[in-house]
């Protein structure tokens, strides 16, 4: 009951084009990867570990600052960009206490809205260039999983075409998860609480001390260890609809660590969630109609309407 590992090597960042047989044999691999549990790691992507702890070491000056400070960058939900900024203690299950761990998220690279520029402009830039490493990835990816389907190659492509912008949700976010007072846990709270991400799949990386656990299709929550040098991917709610749950969105969770000396350990992680753009419509594919076609917006806004709160956002074509 594993996750398994498949080389990206062929396909990474910095490498020419693959050929066809290496992109068929990657997203086979993928694709088989993906029938049991919904999560895979993948290794040479082009994005090294070096390059993930930068983004960590410098994110931690940034939620050192005080927090008078980091409030005038927080999240605003009545915005056009919900997502986008510093978050304390959220919490992703409603039903169990706020998650041990604050979080800084960027959505948008074309405004400067709740940028710590002034207070921190390494930070900005370093989120900003990852986010588009990130991105770039996501492209490779998207191209492999459509093959993998027998889709067109940029199927997926052709519907996450305004990243990066108020048009789209697709965010990075940057993670700190505090040193843990054992006494001061409260019932079933955790440092992230069970739940699945909502978009197309996302990118994530931990550091060394792990702590993930990833539910198998038996219902058992299984290691995610850190494993260096790689990425893990993993599908989300609106790919699994629209791949009328070809795909399975799995869930997740970072529970309290049970060793004493993991208690005092900060972790950090970073996660690029991918998303559709706003007005993209998901058909199910494959000719498949478990599903009513729906936009990506009404799905989020329809699923997740405690963050989606407006009536309406950007959207053109
Ligand atoms: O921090 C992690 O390793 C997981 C975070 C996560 O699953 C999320 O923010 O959606
Ligand atoms: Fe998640």
């Amino acid at each position: 009951m594993n996750i398994e590992v498949v080389d990206f090597g062929a396909a990474g960042l910095g490498k020419p084009e693959p050929s066809a047989t290496e992109m068929e044999q990657i997203s086979r691999e993928i694709i088989r990867a993906f029938r049991d549990i919904g999560f895979v790691y993948l290794k040479n992507t082009g994005i090294e570990d070096q390059t993930v702890f930068r983004v960590m070491d410098i994110s931690k000056n940034f939620f050192q600052l005080p927090k008078d400070i980091k409030q005038q960058y927080a999240r605003i939900l009545d915005c056009e960009i919900p997502s986008q900024g510093w978050i304390e203690l959220e919490s992703l299950n409603s039903t169990n206490s706020e998650d041990l761990k604050e979080v800084f998220n960027l959505t948008s690279l074309s405004e400067s809205h709740n940028w710590p520029v002034d207070h921190d402009p390494e930070f900005t830039r370093s989120m900003e260039s990852f986010f588009k490493a990130c991105w770039q990835l996501s492209v490779r990816v998207m191209k492999i999983i459509a093959l993998g389907l027998g889709l067109e190659s940029d199927f997926f492509m052709s519907k996450h075409k305004k990243i990066g912008s108020n048009q789209n949700p697709t965010t990075l976010r940057t993670a700190y998860y505090p040193q843990i007072q054992r006494s001061s846990v409260k019932e079933n709270q955790m440092r992230c609480g069970e739940h699945s991400d909502y978009g197309t799949f996302t990118l994530l990386f931990q550091d060394k001390n792990g702590g993930l656990e990833v539910m198998h299709k038996s219902g058992q929550f299984i290691a995610a260890p850190y494993i260096p040098n790689t990425v893990l991917l993993n599908i989300a709610d609106t790919l699994q609809r629209w791949s009328a749950d070809t795909l399975i969105s799995t869930k997740h969770r970072v529970p309290i660590p049970q060793a004493d000396d993991m208690l005092n350990k900060p972790r950090r992680s970073v996660a690029f969630f991918v998303h559709p753009d706003h007005n993209a419509s998901l058909e199910c594919f494959g000719g498949l109609d478990k599903y009513s076609p729906i936009t990506s917006l009404q799905f989020l806004k329809k699923n997740y309407g405690n963050l989606f709160i407006r009536d309406s956002y950007p959207t053109s074509d």
